[in-house]
């Protein structure tokens, strides 16, 4: 429970309709517990009256200040007028109910979703605070339930929890005060039953629960299957494995077909259970009760209402164990939440941080980098200075770690040991944004978002016109392939649009990187998937575009045709080799090795990137 703490601070902030809400729920539960009175009264008056020779009038005394108020004028009336009153009295206090519980769930019920469109907001927001490092420890499905299906429950608490406790409080307050008043012994017969009936329920909904839960988790798994198949519908069909496919999708279904027939017969349960509980209190109800006006403790009519007492009553302490349950599942999901929202960022905006521009001079003091929660050693006493303008390759072997190098830069880590400057100053003293906005970096693996083409190119420089978008396609050489899209740069990608080769996405992603004309840029392996004809064009268009600008450039391959000031090679996360394309093909080393390899693959020796 203490983990549910935190929502008092939402309650604070609603209390205006939570107090509204509150207020509601008295006054429409009043005007349930009043209406029994005056059923109680009418029969009274009724088998009072009935059989008594000439219409001679027996004036029942009304029993409290309500009936006195009510029935005031009536004393005068006929019989059957005063029943007429009467049923208009029952009729004017059920709209009014009707009208009052509209109220408490226009109060409750809304609170309860502007607490969940709040809880939703703050938790978006401290995940986008979070570090990589957060990222790489818990999957998307986690994130994804923790901010969709944690909230949901957390919501039945202050909702529908909070309402049928206040509810429920309120009415056995006033009806078992107003039992009291008329009979003591009947009052403890007729309440017997309840607890039993709370009880009981509280179980066969936790067992109910239980069984939905399963039935959730065989459900999600025959959907990430059906996805599965669905996404990986080429490798199924080329590899002929439809109808094994097809097994398995039938097996989890008929699981989950087993566990839901099973959940429909304890729901089954359920409902009679109730009934029976109901049926026992109003039978006591009238055993007793009937003793007791025999013996002529109370009148025929208190029967009548104790009997409504009892059937008003008995949904709300029945619902006593959903509402436990309720706020017992909030709870889990609330510690879920907190577990995320007291997650610190390890990578923080300092205050005050700097947002001078960036020139890009670029310097790696000894730095050393583990991944906090693999232990991977990434880079070990790495030292590089790029000065204003200059362009650096970063080559070595697969994990050698040089995307760690690009990560370290965009500061999406801080490195162990040693220091990181630009401009000779701390990164860890630049603000964030500022930051990471001044440099563009094109990541290894290219993520496009469900949208046109063009505003993906235009993703975080959100002003910029067309005609640069246009120009940073063709810097990035894929202005053509867009023009041939039947919609061009409105072309949607993702799964509702056009399917981009591996090249064409790499294009896209280097072309969203160059509008933002930053004074340094980082790309990390981005040409892999583009053929050696275009891999070509765009290595001249970038030399141009990168004239006056510092670039650190990570790849597998060689590209013999641009001059780097300075080339380094990576083993095992050190620095084995460093100097110019020239310096270390006359080392014959790593490097010279890799570039003899690959110019024999590519065959062809006309100077293109080898
Ligand atoms: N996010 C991460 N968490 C944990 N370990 C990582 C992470 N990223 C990389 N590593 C590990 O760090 C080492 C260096 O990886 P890095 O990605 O920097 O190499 P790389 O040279 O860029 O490789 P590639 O050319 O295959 O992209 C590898 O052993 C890798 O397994």
């Amino acid at each position: 429970m203490q983990h549910l703490k935190v929502l008092n601070k939402y309650f604070f902030k609603y209390r205006g309709r939570l107090i509204l809400g509150i207020l509601f729920v008295v006054i429409s539960n009043l005007l349930a517990v009043l209406p029994p009175q005056v059923i109680r009264y009418l029969l009274d008056f009724v088998g009072g009256n009935i059989g008594r020779p000439g219409g001679e009038r027996r004036i029942i005394p009304p029993q409290n200040d309500f009936l006195r108020f009510t029935f005031a004028w009536m004393n005068d009336a006929s019989l059957v007028r005063l029943m007429a009153y009467g049923g208009a009295v029952l009729l004017a206090m059920a709209l009014l109910r009707g009208l009052f519980m509209f109220f408490m769930r226009q109060t409750i019920i809304v609170m309860s979703r502007f607490i969940e469109y709040d809880l939703k907001n703050s938790i978006y927001r401290h995940y986008q605070q979070l570090d990589l490092n957060f990222f790489k420890l818990h999957n998307t499905g986690d994130l994804m339930s923790r901010i969709s299906e944690d909230v949901s429950r957390v919501r039945m608490y202050v909702g529908p929890a909070l309402m049928y406790t206040v509810n429920l409080v309120v009415l056995i307050v006033m009806s078992v005060s107003a039992m009291l008043r008329v009979n003591v012994t009947l009052t403890i017969y007729t309440l017997a039953p309840l607890p039993l009936l709370a009880v009981s329920i509280y179980y066969v909904n936790r067992l109910i629960h239980r069984k939905s839960e399963r039935i959730q988790a065989q459900l999600s798994a025959i959907t990430t299957q059906a996805q599965e198949s669905y996404s990986g519908i080429r490798v199924i069909k080329s590899y002929v494995q439809e109808a094994s496919a097809g097994v398995h999708f039938g097996a989890a279904s008929e699981d989950y077909r087993k566990s839901s027939l099973n959940l429909a017969k304890t729901e089954a349960i359920y409902f009679p259970t109730m009934q029976l509980m109901i049926g026992l209190s109003t039978l006591l109800t009238v055993m007793i009760g009937g003793i007791q006006a025999i013996r002529g403790n109370i009148t025929v009519g208190s029967i009548a209402e104790f009997v409504v007492y009892v059937n008003l009553l008995m949904w709300p302490v029945a619902s006593i164990g959903s509402v436990a349950a309720m706020i017992q599942r909030a709870a889990a999901s609330q510690k879920r939440i907190n577990e995320f929202l007291h997650t610190e960022p390890a990578i923080r905006s300092p205050r005050n941080g700097r947002s001078a521009p960036v020139r890009g001079h670029v310097r790696f003091r000894d730095v050393s980098f583990t991944y906090p929660h693999t232990g991977i050693q990434a880079l070990k006493h790495f030292d590089l200075e790029v000065l204003p303008g200059q362009k650096i390759a970063v080559i070595g072997k697969t994990g050698s770690g040089k995307s760690t190098v690009a990560q370290l830069l965009m500061r999406m880590y801080d490195p162990d040991e040693g220091e990181l400057r630009i401009d000779d100053i701390p990164l860890k003293t630049f603000s964030l944004e500022s930051l990471r906005s001044q440099i563009s970096y094109v990541p290894q693996d290219v993520f496009l978002f469900s949208d046109t083409i063009a505003n993906n190119i235009r993703f975080g420089s959100e002003n910029a016109g067309l005609q640069a978008v246009r120009q940073a396609a063709r810097q990035a050489a894929v202005e053509k392939d867009i023009d041939g899209f039947p919609e061009g740069f409105d072309t949607l990608v993702g799964e509702r649009g056009v399917t981009l080769s591996g090249g064409q996405k790499q294009r896209v992603s280097i072309a969203r990187a160059l509008i933002r004309n930053p004074n340094l840029l980082v790309f990390d392996d981005c040409l892999s998937a583009v053929d050696a004809k275009t891999e070509k064009t765009i290595i001249t268009q970038l030399y141009t575009y990168l004239k006056d600008r510092t670039a650190v450039i990570i790849t597998h391959r060689i590209f013999a045709l641009f001059e780097f000031d300075q080339i380094i090679v990576l083993d095992n996360g050190t620095i084995i080799e460093r100097g110019t394309h020239e310096e270390l093909l006359a080392k014959n080393g790593y490097y010279a090795g890799l570039y003899a390899q690959q110019q024999r693959v590519s065959g062809d020796n006309d100077g293109a990137p080898a």
